[in-house]
């Protein structure tokens, strides 16, 4: 018996490969299982909702224990992925057989092979196909009065590798717009008080290291060893910030993945000012990828999104989180669109060619990391064959952007796509372990292997045969399991036949079950190693393809990379082209002016939003922000009208064509013309952020505050509401102060919407000003939106009618209703207020009891019931006694109320 104190040799090698990974639950590797111990096990029973059983004692207790099949380990690992988990698979690293040479009592070799983390995860199981899967880092340097920041990101699932310098208060903008599932800082930032609160945002995605792997002396050699250069020149010139970014995020990549190494493309580096600059609240506003909720259902993205690939889908939204400054980049996108918007035919070819496909360069990076599968093999092969394909029905005359996707399809090695096609099954097994991947008549020493093995299995058949007849026991079988081999099963009765021993071959008993004994025999053993080695033949020669595939499709990596990117690149073309065709989108004219004019624009989610619901037409609208004279900065409208009229709509609209055309797309509009935006800011519905301790107006502050420091000329701003949470006469004053200064010292193109009449009088004295309206109707006392934007300003808010229309009591309605006139009357404010103390409470309470008291059809309003009486009466068929009575019952209706 093992004693309390010391663990068996497989507990402590165990318990010491947990200690070198503690923050991690560990899955260890037993047979065909991955095994979790000790509190691993009680986590992971409770967030997979598995058994947690026991397995020997450690210390005198029992030892907890759960364990995962490998073949479902994908699924596992996905569900603790995303509840925040970090794992280390612990492999085998030899076969147990070769264990037990060294002694009975000897443990198999086992190490961590990978840590699972969210950011370096592969596996087509756990990524999400439309979305890129970002491990950033974030380096800071320098001292702390003029620290410098650098961010790196990478996606090992695809090889994208990027780097940017950034400005210390552009951190959360430029962190916020790539999506990172995992950002890695160094232990001494991640404590850094005064630091720390900027990542609270990014909540469990930030994961501390040490900054032994930020190490700026060694950066740079780390980077050329990783890339097998002598020097990082031909890549540009990054900031030493940079090189510790990156050489970090290689460090980390090197933790993570122990030996295998990832396939990374040379590090790019985004400049600053290439793409236009939105920071998180506007990104959120916008509902650019995401909607306030957090949801994609019913984002931007997802609205506009008609790609056909996974590859496509991520670099759509990489493009819509990014959109482009340079307006002859613009442009090249733009001409890729709209050729493809007239070639009609192409488009749809080219949409059919791609639809369905596989992701190819996931499964590259997978096969570059030794983690790819036959799936991933058969993947290349498939884009190859459909890129190839492609490459040769794209017209001649294209295009720059399209034109040079062609080059790249037809670079494409068709060598390696018959070698692969000449060798793979159609549609081949995730995991090549249990080989079945290999075409028949591919390898003819594989073939051999393979009818030998089914024909033993014809031998086996005739061998059954055999038996019955000879034993004369007609239920006689040969069966199979991992145990026993095969072997012969005869029922308990049938057994004493053959234990009797007059049987020849001598069947030698093996084994007694409920209802059923079982025996072997000499021959059936010969077979079995026959049938064995033919099978583990067959398996190693199909091995051995895999292997060699594989390295070949590494050796054309580059070439294939290329070819996948051009696939993306006319997926997302042709997509943006069918959406401007469906939705009758149209190219907008993208120059490096201030005009900001926009004709029939369309908000593109509400209008597919209404289309889907109630039908309704959405009402486009124009905008004109343009410079008024040459050389002049451009306007700033003021937007009045009443609730629910559309304002918020309207001004999230234009944020979104300028987004739209600057990531080169068609814009929702029947005319567009638009000077480049540097940096757009939107400051649309409310939100509170009580995680930091700020309230809804707090929040307002604040983004107003970086608004009206950071916005430039170039800018886009769009500002809804702002200062209507707080006091009528502070918000009122500091949506005037915030206007003049938007108009004086910013001189950028605005929208505002305000609720502020009084704030229109401003265009009479700024010239850059225009007030704008969303018409309304009132039709028999009931407001009718009809979300049109005119000249001029609301005369009033609507918002009682609105709040009728929302179900407020009728009661609250009516009384609200007084106040307003009263207020509206003017006078003095001690007037006002002894009228507001004039109708007190009980007023309101009285309204409820009549309000209860009256027919419920006609509770709507006070009078109803009484005009509904009068409406009904006709005089000319009334005698005077009649009459008599009516005015009777009428004087009744009005006691009633
Ligand atoms: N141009 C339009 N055409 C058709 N329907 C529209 C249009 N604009 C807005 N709507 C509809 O009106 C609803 C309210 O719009 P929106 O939220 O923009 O109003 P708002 O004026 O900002 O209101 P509030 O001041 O209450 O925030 C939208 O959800 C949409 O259904």
């Amino acid at each position: 018996m093992t004693s309390d104190a010391a663990p068996t040799p497989m507990m402590a090698q165990y318990i010491e490969i947990k200690a070198a990974n503690p923050d991690c639950l560990l899955f260890y590797r037993m047979g065909d299982f991955y095994e979790l111990f000790f509190d691993d096990a009680a986590e992971a029973a409770r967030a997979l909702g598995i058994a947690l059983t026991k397995r020997g004692k450690h210390l005198g207790e029992d030892i907890p224990m759960a364990g995962v099949p490998i073949h479902a380990a994908d699924d596992y690992l996905q569900k603790l992925i995303a509840l925040g988990h970090r794992v280390a698979v612990c492999e085998q690293l030899e076969d147990p057989a070769e264990a037990k040479k060294r002694g009975a009592k000897s443990v198999v070799k086992r190490d961590v092979v990978r840590l699972v983390t969210p950011g370096t995860i592969t596996e087509e199981a756990l990524l999400d196909p439309g979305r890129a899967n970002y491990l950033m880092t974030l380096a800071r340097i320098g001292s702390s009065d003029r620290p410098e920041f650098a961010l790196a990101w990478a996606d090992l699932s695809t090889g994208v590798f990027r780097t940017a310098a950034v400005a210390a208060g552009r951190l959360e903008a430029e962190i916020a717009a790539v999506e990172p599932r995992e950002i890695v800082v160094s232990d001494g930032l991640f404590h850094d008080a005064a630091f720390a609160g900027r990542l609270k945002r990014f909540g469990r995605a930030v994961r501390p290291e040490p900054q032994a792997l930020f190490d700026g002396s060694t950066a740079e050699t780390r980077l050329c060893r990783f890339f097998s250069v002598a020097t990082l020149e031909g890549f540009g010139r990054f900031s030493r910030a940079e090189l510790s970014a990156a050489a970090a995020l290689i460090a980390y990549l090197g933790k993570t993945q122990i030996a295998a190494r990832p396939m990374l493309e040379r590090p790019v580096q985004i400049s600053a000012g290439s793409v236009m600059e939105i920071d998180p609240a506007t990104r959120a506003s916008l509902e650019l990828t995401a909607t306030l909720s957090g949801r994609r259902q019913g984002s931007l993205l997802s609205t506009i999104d008609r790609t056909v690939t996974g590859a496509g889908a991520r670099l759509l939204a990489g493009r819509l989180a990014a959109p482009l400054t340079d307006r002859q980049a613009i442009a090249a996108r733009q001409d890729a669109v709209a050729f493809l918007v007239e070639a009609s035919d192409l488009r749809r070819d080219v949409r059919k060619a791609l639809a369905g496909l596989p992701d190819g360069e996931r499964a590259l990076s997978r096969l570059a990391l030794g983690r790819g599968g036959p799936r991933d093999l058969a993947a290349v092969r498939d884009g190859l064959a459909a890129s190839l394909s492609l490459a040769g029905r794209l017209p001649g005359d294209l295009p720059a952007e399209l034109a040079a996707a062609r080059d790249a399809l037809q670079a494409l090695p068709e060598k390696l796509a018959e070698d692969l096609a000449a060798h793979l099954v159609d549609g081949p097994p995730l995991y090549k372990r249990d080989g079945g991947f290999v075409r028949e008549g591919a390898i003819a020493g594989l073939d051999e292997a393979r009818a030998l093995g089914e024909n033993s299995r014809r031998v086996i058949a005739e061998l059954e045969g055999r038996y019955v007849a000879e034993t004369g026991i007609r239920a006689l079988r040969i069966k199979y399991n991992n145990v026993l081999g095969y072997f012969v099963e005869v029922s308990e009765a049938n057994a004493r036949t053959l234990m009797a021993g007059e049987t020849a071959p001598t069947f030698v008993h093996r084994q007694t079950m409920a209802n059923a004994m079982r025996f072997s025999t000499e021959e059936l053993s010969g077979l079995e190693s026959r049938i064995a080695g033919a099978a583990s033949e067959a398996l190693s020669i199909e091995l051995a393809c895999f292997d060699r595939l594989s390295a070949a499709v590494l050796e054309a990596a580059e070439a294939l990379r290329r070819g996948a990117e051009a696939l993306a690149v006319a997926d997302v073309s042709a997509a943006l082209a069918e959406i401007a065709v469906e939705a009758a989108w149209s190219r907008p004219k993208v120059d490096d002016t201030l005009a900001f004019s926009i004709e029939g624009g369309r908000h593109p989610v509400v209008e597919a939003a209404l289309k889907a619901g109630s039908g309704e037409p959405f009402v486009a609208n124009d905008c004109d922000l343009s410079p008024r004279n040459a050389g002049g900065k451009g306007a700033i409208w003021l937007l009045t009208g009443p609730n629910m009229g559309g304002k918020s709509t309207f001004l999230r609209q234009n944020a979104i064509i300028a987004v739209l055309a600057q990531i080169g797309a068609f814009v929702p509009a029947a005319r567009a013309h638009l000077g480049v935006v540097d940096r757009l800011f939107s400051r649309v519905g409310a939100s509170d952020d009580l995680a930091e301790g700020r309230s809804t107006f707090m929040v307002e502050m604040v983004e107003t505050a970086a608004i009206l420091n950071q916005a430039g000329e170039r800018s886009l701003v769009i500002l809804d509401e702002i200062g209507r949470g707080t006091a009528t006469y502070d918000g009122l004053s500091i949506a005037f102060a915030t206007v003049e200064h938007l108009h004086e010292a910013n001189g950028c193109r605005a929208l505002f919407a305000t609720h502020f009449h009084e704030m229109t009088a401003l265009a009479r004295r700024l010239p850059r000003i225009a007030n704008a309206t969303m018409r309304v109707k009132e039709y028999k006392g009931e407001v009718i939106f009809l979300h049109e934007v005119t000249d001029g300003t609301a005369d009033r808010s609507y918002g009682i009618q609105v709040a009728k229309l929302a179900g407020l009591p009728a009661s609250v309605v009516k009384r609200a209703r007084q106040v307003l006139s009263e207020l509206e009357r003017g006078g003095s404010q001690a007037r006002r207020t002894a009228f507001i103390d004039d109708l007190p409470l009980f007023s309101v309470a009285l309204e409820r009891q009549s309000a209860a008291a009256e027919n419920p059809a006609s509770s709507e309003s006070p009078h109803a019931a009484l005009a509904a009486a009068i409406a009904a009466i006709d005089p000319d068929a009334l005698s005077p006694k009649a009459a008599l009575e009516e005015i009777y019952r009428l004087k009744g209706l009005l006691t009633a109320e």
